[in-house]
Order: structure tokens, then sequence, then C-alpha cells
């Protein structure tokens, strides 16, 4: 299995060499170059199997000779048993034909632990046969830093740095980023929003001669990896659903368009997907790039849902590299556009092929906050602000098919938004009740490229 880069102008590289490499070095996100697919009877037999095993399955064939059989297996296993529920992934009933796929049971309460943990499994696999040390830089809105830091705190052989929006993030993401005392963790609050700590990120990959003297890897969705281990939950719910002999749709939560393009790639391998939603915030350049062919950006308005504050998002450039037919040349000239203008046109057909795979809605604060409080009197459960607008999305998009919603965070994540909409206190789990009385370890730093490598280039000598 061999992955190519979006922009037609980086090595081929195999899946242990593009998740150790990160963004590709001509700027692009690896891709696998075929998307490996699964017959209907195998997706029938992973009915009534674990969690672990359907990952087993459905990740195999990416991985080609990177792990092992009886290793990549060992690797899964020791990702998800810290998870808290035994389903790691359960499904709840919200109405009759639409569920809540929950995936905040892992140990920093969102989604992003569902691929961290697996990542810093698969890290440290390989990076302990090849005897090499890494530096992993991050560019987080809240969730994926709390859940790389988690992943890989305390190893010898990383450093992990990870840039957040200083004042952006809930004080509870917060404080799981900036209490962990051990050395190799370094939270960075920038002086920015997270589209400037994602464009650093880059600058930093597209630095060669930092990225090579550091030995830079990268966790955000630029990683496949993480965009892998996503797909999985697509194929457990959908099967405990009654696929592949019963079609369901998705509703997600979007920002980076991680998540979503799991569910594209799920759907490619041959799960059968009616629709895929991309659910936006008042954020909404997704949305209107779907209405209108064109992605502007707008500024970006601080929200209750802040993990979905994000106005470049990553993984879009993925969707469009299928879109435009797996043409690296044409994905050069619109991120040009769009580095260079703020804004670039898609294609007619591109559009038309984007639009066969996508719809999309968008939810307001009001209208956030108002569904936190509909869904707890109508089904009893307390989402977070970034469910809440999955879920009413789904409402909006439900037919005769099921309709399942991703609940990315745990409520607790997000506690005053969720006091306000709805009058619930909810308590942070045993394992984070002391989360308040932590000290706090963090460094401004200004949004600057050399601000920045200059700090990580510090810390590293030390
Ligand atoms: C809680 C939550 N919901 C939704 C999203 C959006 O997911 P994605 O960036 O993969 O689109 C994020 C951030 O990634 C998040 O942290
Ligand atoms: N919402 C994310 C933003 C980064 O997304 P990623 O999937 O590319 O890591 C966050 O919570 O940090």
């Amino acid at each position: 299995m061999k992955y190519i880069s979006t922009r037609g102008q980086a090595p081929e590289l195999s899946f242990e060499d593009a998740m150790l490499t990160g963004l590709a070095r001509d700027g692009g996100l690896y891709v696998p170059e075929d998307v490996p697919t699964l017959t209907k009877a195998e997706i029938a037999d992973m009915a009534g199997l674990s969690y672990e095993e359907i990952a087993y399955r459905v990740m195999r064939p990416f991985v080609g000779d990177s792990f092992g059989d009886d290793e990549f297996r060992g690797l899964i296993q020791k990702a998800y048993a810290g998870f808290a529920h035994d389903a790691r992934a359960p499904l709840k009933q919200l109405a009759p034909n639409h569920f809540l796929l929950e995936l905040f049971h892992g140990p920093t309460l969102a989604f992003k632990d569902f691929a961290m943990q697996l990542i810093g499994q698969m890290f440290q696999a390989a990076l302990t046969k090849r005897g090499q040390r890494i530096v992993i830089v991050g560019a987080t809105s809240g969730d994926t830093g709390s859940a790389a830091i988690e992943a890989f705190k305390g190893l010898d052989n990383v450093d992990v740095f990870i840039m957040f929006p200083e004042g952006r993030v809930s004080e509870v993401q917060r404080r799981q980023m900036t209490t962990p005392s051990e050395n190799n963790v370094h939270a960075l609050a920038v002086k920015g929003d997270f589209d400037d700590c994602q464009a650093r990120l880059k600058d930093m990959f597209n630095d060669h001669a930092f990225r090579d003297e550091v030995g830079l890897a990268g966790v955000n969705s630029i990683n496949w990896g993480r965009v892998l281990a996503q797909v999985v939950y697509y194929f457990s719910s959908a099967v405990s659903l009654g696929a592949p002999h019963r079609e369901v749709s998705f509703t997600v939560p979007t920002g980076n368009f991680g998540d979503i393009f799991a569910g594209y790639i799920a759907k490619k391998m041959g799960l059968p997907i009616k629709e895929l939603v991309i659910a936006t915030n008042q954020n909404d350049i997704l949305h209107r790039t779907m209405e209108t062919g064109a992605y502007t950006k707008e500024g970006v308005s601080p929200s209750i849902s802040p993990s979905m504050d994000i106005q470049v998002s990553s993984n879009f450039e993925r969707a469009l590299f299928d879109a435009y037919g797996r043409d690296g040349d044409a994905i050069r000239s619109v991120m040009n556009d769009l580095s260079e203008s703020g804004s670039f046109s898609i294609s007619q057909g591109a559009m038309e092929a984007l639009r066969e795979q996508f719809t999309s809605g968008r939810v307001s604060e009001e209208e956030t906050s108002e569904t936190i409080k509909d869904m707890l009197t109508r089904t009893g459960e307390v989402l977070c602000p970034h469910s809440a607008i999955g879920a009413r999305i789904g409402d909006a998009n439900l037919s005769e098919v099921p309709m399942i919603t991703l609940a990315t965070a745990h409520p607790a994540k997000f506690p005053a938004a969720v006091k306000d909409a709805c009058g619930v206190d909810v308590g942070l789990p045993a394992h984070m009740a002391d989360l308040f009385e932590r000290s706090e370890r963090v460094t401004p730093v200004a949004n600057d490229l050399t601000a920045l490598t200059s700090l990580i280039r510090e810390r590293l000598k030390k």
C-alpha cells in the first residue's frame, strides 16, 4: 500500500513513513494511492465482533507490511484498553430513526482519543524499531491537543509541543493541556485563532531545514493514521444497525474535516452510507462552500463550540483531490489561490462530485443552546455544544434510512455552555476530578514562525 500527496510532487511513502512524516514535503496531505474495498460478506461478518476486532479488519489493508498481524492486533488492544465503555463507541437512540454515536469514552473525553491512543502505540512501536527520536508539534482548537498530550506524555523518544489559541478553548480543555507535569510536554498559548496555529504548524513542516533538524512529526489529521483510525467507528456503528444489508446516514459536527473524511473513506471501502452531512457552527465556511462553490475565508468568530471554530479546513484538500480526479496540479492551484487571496472557486465538475458525497447545514449559537435544552427534554441526553450541532442537523435530515449523529465530546468539557443552555452542572469523571486544583504550565507565544521555532529549539537544548 503506497501513499501519495494531494499536491502530486512529494515522494510516495509506505504507511509507516507517511504516518511519521506528517505533512508531505510539497505541502500536501498523504492519501492512499487506492482505497481498499471490503466485500459485503466481509462487512456482514463484523456483526457482533468487538470494537478492536472490527478495527483490525478495517485498518489492516491500509497498513501494508509496516506492522505484523499479531503486532498490529496487540497495538489496537492496548490503544482501547483504557476506554471507560466496553463497547468503546456505544450507540444511543435519540428518536425512532436517529442514533447518537458516543465517541467520548476515551481518556480525554473526545473522539480524538480513538485515533490518538492508537497513533501513540504505533509511533512507539515504529520509533523503537528505528531507534529514532521525534518532535511532535500539534495545533489544536482544544481536543486534539489534550488527546495528543495524553497519548505521548512521559515518552523518552518524543517531545510534544501543542499550540492552542489563547483564550479560545474551554477552561477544561486548557487545563487538560497545561496541567500534565511530564517534562516532554510543552503547552504553547498562541496569540491568534486556531487557523493561525494550524498555519504556523504547516509553515514549520514547509521549512524543510527546521523539519529535518528537529525530526518534526505531526499528529493532527494531517497525519493519515489519524483519519484511518476514525474510519473504524463508521463501520462498527453501521454494522450494529444492520449494514451492509441496510443503508445508514451520518451527521458529523465538522471543523477540520478529518472526521467526516473518515466517513467518506468508509463509504469508498464499501460501507453503504446514503448521506454524509457536514454540520457546522457559525464558522460555516464548509456550508457556504457547499452552497455556493466558492471557498472564501471570513474571520473566525469565537463560539460555544470552540473546537469547531475553524475556517481553513485542512482535510477538505483531501476531498478536493478526489473531486478534481486526483489532479495534484489543480490542488496546488486552488491552494495557491487560498493563500494569496483567502478564497478559491471550485470547478463545476468538482462541485458536482462533492455534492454527490456530502450535504451540509449550519447551526447558530442560539440554536445550539436551544438544541442542548431540547435534547435533554426529549431524550434525557446532555449533549456538548458540538454534538448538539450534529443532533440538530441530523434531525433536519431524517429519512427512512437510520441517521447516526456523531457525539464528538463529553459535555463535561464545556460546563459553562451546557449550564447556560440547560441548567445542568456536568461533573468531571473521577480520573479528572481534581483538574481544577492541579497547577498549570503554559508558555505564551506570538503568532510568528520564528518565535515558535526559536522556542522549540531552546526547549530541545534543555
Ligand atoms: C468536539 C469536536 N467536535 C467536532 C470537531 C470537528 O472535527 P473535524 O475537525 O474532524 O472536522 C472537533 C475538532 O476536530 C472537536 O474537537
Ligand atoms: N478541532 C480540533 C482541531 C484540529 O483538528 P485535527 O483533527 O486536524 O487534529 C481540535 O480540537 O484540536
